[in-house]
């Protein structure tokens, strides 16, 4: 059974309702030119309010040391999601649990990656978009991913209540991780939608 990450949470009541329907991650989006940014208080505000059991996610974009420690220092229950072109020193050096997102580029040699993302607890596979970091909506082909790995994958990019189930079929990633395929608009979630993915992408497991 796949664990979901809801992400681009920027208010309580969504995270909350994400958690009913069992969300195993939320995600908070650090990137200010992103529509889901939220501030670190703001995150760190829902963050105190959330059950044991459910991992909050903070993702940066090339963000600075000083961002992250604004963030990070805020509660000892984040996990980090680099969502740029971060280096695995830089990434490892918060002494914190990482997640390293990948996007996938034509070229992209994910041996390679994989390799030198070794201290990431797990590996997030996105979609590839010049000039956008993340958060494109757009899926990538999925035949791409590797069909055994040491490490978890989290799979990114496009997904929706319309093809998760597909998606999990195909692809028996670790997690799933969704933001623009349940929002109302952006930065608020749709209730259906969020309902609808959770309860799709556990629905089905490899036997
Ligand atoms: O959500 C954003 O705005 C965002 C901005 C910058 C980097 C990453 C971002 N989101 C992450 O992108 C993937 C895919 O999102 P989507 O489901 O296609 O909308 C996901 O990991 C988000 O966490």
């Amino acid at each position: 059974m796949a664990r979901v990450k809801i992400c681009g949470i920027t208010n309580l009541e969504d995270a909350l309702f994400a958690i009913e329907c069992g969300a195993d991650a939320l995600g908070f989006v650090f990137y200010s030119k992103s529509p889901r940014y939220v501030t670190p208080q703001v995150a760190n505000n829902i963050v105190s309010k959330l059950p044991p059991f459910v991992a909050p996610i903070a993702l940066f974009v090339d963000a600075s040391n000083e961002q992250v420690n604004d963030v990070i220092s805020g509660s000892s229950r984040w996990v980090i999601q680099f969502h740029g072109n971060e280096q695995p020193e830089e990434c490892a050096s918060y002494g914190v649990s990482y997640i390293k997102a990948l996007r996938m580029k034509p070229d992209l040699n994910l041996t390679t990656e994989f390799e030198r993302f070794s201290s990431a607890v797990a590996i997030l596979l996105d979609a590839y978009k010049a000039g956008v970091p993340g958060g494109t909506g757009e899926t990538f082909d999925w035949e791409r991913i590797p069909r055994t790995s040491d490490k978890p994958i989290i799979l990114a990019g496009g997904l929706t209540p319309e093809n998760i189930t597909q998606a999990v079929m195909q692809v028996s990633p670790y997690a799933v991780d969704v933001s623009g395929g349940v929002e109302e608009t952006k930065g608020k979630k749709d209730f259906i939608k969020v309902k609808d993915f959770i309860f799709k992408a556990k629905s089905w497991s490899k036997q």
